[in-house]
Order: C-alpha cells, then structure tokens, then sequence
C-alpha cells in the first residue's frame, strides 16, 4: 500500500500542469495552443478532441492541462465505469457550461451508452426514456455546452459515428531521446536528485519512447543513487540499475525480448499470427498490441504482414542471433 502510494503522489508531482511545461508532442501542442485561444476569445467551448496513441504517453495529462488552460471545470471517468446510459447521463447534466469531461479507454464504451453520447456532443442534449412499457416516454433535457476529450490506445475499435463526432483528432507519438532526456531532467530536479547530462541520456535512450516509463526508471535509478551512490543520477548508476531491472540498450524489456524470441526460435522469424503468440506467451492479444507492438513496430524491429508478425534484421541483431536461410535466398 505505502509504496504504491507514494509512487502516486510523484506521479502527480511530475505531471507537467501547464501547455509551456510539456515537453515534446510539439505539433499537437502547437495547434492545442490555437483551438484553446480561439475558444477562449469566442467565450465557447472548445470543439470535441480526441488522442489517441500508445499507453503513457500523455493523454491524460494534457486533457488535464487544456482543462486548466481554457480555465474550465474538469470531469474525469471512463469508458468501462460507464455501464447505463443513466450513469453518463448523471455525469452531463451535471456538467457547467464550457467544462471538459474526459472519457478515458473511450472505445470500451457501452453501445448503450455511446447512443447517449451522439446527440449530446451535436446539440448539446440528452433524450431519456423515462419509465418503462406503454408508459414510457421520452424526455428531451438540454445540456450545457461542454468539451468531451475522449482518449483510447485503440482507435481502430471506435465506432465509426463516434470517431467523426470528434472536431479535433490529435494522434500522440513517440517521444524522441532529446525529449525524454528532458523529461528525465526535469523529473530528477523534481524529485531532489540531479541527473548529469550522460545519466538523464542513459534513461531517456532505455525509455522505450514514453514519459511513463522514463518516470519509472527514473524513479528507480534514483534509489540506487541514494543507496549506492552520492544521490545523483550518474550514467553509470544509471546503467547499472537498468541492466539489474532487465532494461536493455534498446529500452526493451524481459516481456519484449520474450516475443522477439519467441519468433526467432519457434517460428524461424516468422510471419507468425497474433493469436498465435498471445496463446503462447499467455498474454492478452490486446497488451500485445496496445503494449508491446507498438514500440518494436516503430524501432523497426517487427514488421506486420497480412501473414503476421516477422522479424526484421535489427530484432535479430539485437538478439545477437542470425536469420535462417530461406530457400528462396539461395537464389539470390
Ligand atoms: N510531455 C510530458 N512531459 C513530462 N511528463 C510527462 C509528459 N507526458 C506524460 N508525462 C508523464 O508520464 C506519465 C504518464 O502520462 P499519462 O498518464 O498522461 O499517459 P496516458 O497517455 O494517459 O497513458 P494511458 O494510455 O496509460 O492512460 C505521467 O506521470 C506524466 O506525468
Ligand atoms: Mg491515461
């Protein structure tokens, strides 16, 4: 309990709070900054917006921080919690005008509940049926103008009404190292223990692309500087504590390296189908897609045929390992 706890609260600590404190996504960040202002000066709210990308790379953060920049009220749930259309409409009528509901994993919304959803982001109202039988009827209750920013790993799962009832699609991506190595800096001085140049580097480089996990590793790279060091991050601390947590040069991890492997030594590299992998590595097909792909699909370590999944040459550099002769490359 106490440590999870305490993890929370840096989290929260190292949450950027404003649009200027935010480090990287620089295009979704630049045009954020004009829909902002331009609600701002209308004195409306703010048109529907939608991120979508990879687990922890800062969706609910910026939901949080456009709330705090267009100077609004802020309502947080999520998909799955919403189980009636009752529980949603609770939450909209409840909203004041121009507030920001955030809907997190909204492609996990009930049909039921996204039915709801439609005519409230078009018109800004809410058709109940009240009662049940001969004697149910339908109540129209107007809504305040409200901005819905909905965020989900997956868009290819929302439905296709949903999707376009956002104004403002914004797709986050990976963060590059000299972004993360900021986020690292920043995050050290946060937490009372500075980074040099080399050990920020160290982390940012094994940070598989996402600020979360540079905050995990962060995190434990600063307890061995206090327990084995002088309590700075130095890249020697720092490489020491990721290769003890089995982070290799690439930011990979024991679960990463587990399905490259799998490819190479079961399936000569492949083309393997998902279902086949999630079956043999126990693993949900949604986490291998939402989790581990899209990080080996973006170094170019995988690739993703109509036949599957395939190494490429760098998955078997890295494995230290050599690709097996095709027949066909006898021809070559
Ligand atoms: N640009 C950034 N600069 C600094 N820290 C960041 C940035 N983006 C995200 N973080 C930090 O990374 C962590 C994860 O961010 P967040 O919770 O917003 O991700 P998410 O995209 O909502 O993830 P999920 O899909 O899992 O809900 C937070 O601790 C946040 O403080
Ligand atoms: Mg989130």
């Amino acid at each position: 309990m106490q440590p999870e706890r305490q993890a929370e609260d840096n989290d929260r600590a190292l949450r950027p709070q404003v649009l200027d404190e935010f480090i990287g996504q620089a295009d979704a960040r630049a045009n954020l900054k004009v829909f902002i202002e331009s609600a701002k000066r209308r004195g409306e709210a703010m048109d529907h917006t939608l991120f979508h990308g990879p687990p922890g790379l800062g969706k609910t953060t910026l939901a949080q921080i456009m709330a705090r920049e267009l100077g609004v009220g802020f309502r947080m749930t999520s998909g799955p919690v919403l189980a009636k259309a009752g529980d949603l409409a609770a939450i909209l009528t409840n909203l004041e005008a121009r507030d920001v509901l955030f809907i997190d994993e909204i492609h996990r919304l009930n049909p039921a509940v996204e039915e709801v959803l439609y005519p409230a982001l078009e018109d800004f109202e809410l058709d109940l049926v009240i009662g049940e039988g001969p004697a149910a009827r339908t109540v129209r209750i107007e809504l305040q103008p409200f901005t819905l920013i909905g965020a989900t790993t997956r868009m290819g799962l929302l439905t296709t009404p949903l999707r376009d009832r956002f104004g403002i699609p914004t797709r986050l991506e990976f963060y590059n190292t000299a972004e993360l190595h900021q986020i690292v800096t920043r995050g050290a001085r946060l937490m009372g223990a500075p980074a040099t140049e080399n050990g920020a580097q160290e982390i940012a480089k094994r940070a598989r692309g996402t600020p979360r996990i540079a905050g995990r590793l962060l995190r434990r790279v600063v307890d061995f500087a206090i327990v084995e060091g002088d309590g700075t991050v130095t890249q020697e601390i720092a490489d020491r504590a990721l290769t003890r947590l089995g982070v290799d040069d690439l930011g990979l991890d024991g679960a990463d390296r587990r399905y490259l492997k799998l490819i190479a030594e079961n399936y000569q590299g492949g083309p393997v189908g998902i279902e086949t992998l999630s079956a043999a590595l126990s693993e949900s097909r949604d986490a291998l897609e939402e989790v581990i792909e899209p990080y080996l699909l973006q170094q170019g370590l995988i690739q993703r045929t109509p036949r599957g999944r395939m190494l490429a040459q760098k998955a078997w550099t890295h494995l230290g390992m050599a690709p097996p002769q095709k027949p066909s490359d006898l021809f070559d």
